[in-house]
């Protein structure tokens, strides 16, 4: 049996695993954990599942710490950057070490991140709208541009997103408008789908937002590279002045995205769930 924790990121939930756990296949380990009817098991007995596994290898050699993050995703796939992951990480690094600024590895790069009172920071770097680099097929931007239903614009914060600003996201039928985008053949890796709406009632100024994943091929309570899509995007269309902390609220919380000189900071709460423990090949016992 291999020990594991569970985590979330506001609702974005994650199994943890340490990187050396003897797990044969990750991708098969992922797909049986994460279903939301077969897979992981609470302690109380509810069956759970999760939006992914993170496999972690911790480095306490250099300063700050480093954090080795692999995000297996629930079709087997491994995600190249996760912001809630990444929040879920340098949680789980600090209940580890004690320290509170970390460097978390991803493969589409390094995110320094800090754990402080008001939730868990992640420097995200620069969003791109650059199409090979988000990657689209096109030569030029894409930006507002009528994709399969939707107008979207494509920008990529560690993983592509197709962004749509809508009237109001609670009316979309996001299970229905998103597949035919994150498989459209502008977007030759896929795209997440995020859609947004302004909140312009009372005092508050923000987006509500809710995500299709790519990798989940469902919604998500949560995403924080769709987060700084939208802020990135509402300032590519000139929506939000530049530097302006937005609050973006998704389904399972409320995250804060910051524009910097040279990028993007996600920050919001994170929990630790539980800890449990599972087969070494992911099959959880049926009832
Ligand atoms: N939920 C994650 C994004 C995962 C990206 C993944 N679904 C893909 O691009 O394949 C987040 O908080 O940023």
């Amino acid at each position: 049996m291999i020990t594991v924790e569970k985590y979330h990121g506001t609702g974005n939930d994650f199994v943890v695993v340490e990187a050396d756990a003897p797990i044969e296949d990750r991708a098969s380990f992922t797909r049986r954990l994460a279903d939301r009817e077969t897979g992981l098991d609470h302690p109380d007995g509810e069956r759970v599942g999760a939006d992914g596994v993170l496999f972690l290898k911790l480095d306490a050699s250099t300063a700050p710490t480093r954090v080795e993050m692999t995000l297996v995703q629930p079709d087997g796939s491994v995600a190249e950057m996760c912001g809630n992951g990444a929040r879920v990480v340098a949680t789980w690094a600090a209940g580890r070490t004690g320290d509170r600024e970390f460097v978390i590895d991803t493969p589409a790069g390094e995110y320094p991140a800090e754990v402080g009172q008001e939730g868990v920071a992640v420097e995200m770097g620069e969003p791109t709208f650059d199409p090979d680099a988000v990657p689209t097929t096109l030569d030029e931007p894409l930006i507002e541009r009528e994709t399969e239903g939707l107008t979207v614009t494509a920008v990529n914060t560690g993983v592509p997103h197709a962004v749509a600003f809508v009237e109001d996201v609670a009316e979309i039928d996001l299970e229905a408008i998103a597949p035919p985008v994150r498989h459209a053949a502008v977007f030759p890796e896929g795209a997440n789908v995020t859609v947004a709406s302004e909140r312009t009632d009372g005092s508050v100024f923000g987006y509500d937002q809710r995500t299709f994943e790519r990798g989940v091929e469902g919604e998500t309570r949560s995403c924080g590279t769709g987060a700084v899509a939208i802020v990135a995007a509402a300032h590519e269309l000139g929506r939000v002045e530049t530097d302006q902390s937005v609050p973006v609220h998704p389904p399972g919380g409320r995250l804060v995205v910051t524009r910097t000189a040279d990028g993007a900071i996600l920050q919001g709460p994170v929990e630790r769930e539980f800890e449990t423990t599972v087969p070494a090949d992911g099959a959880v016992a049926e009832r």
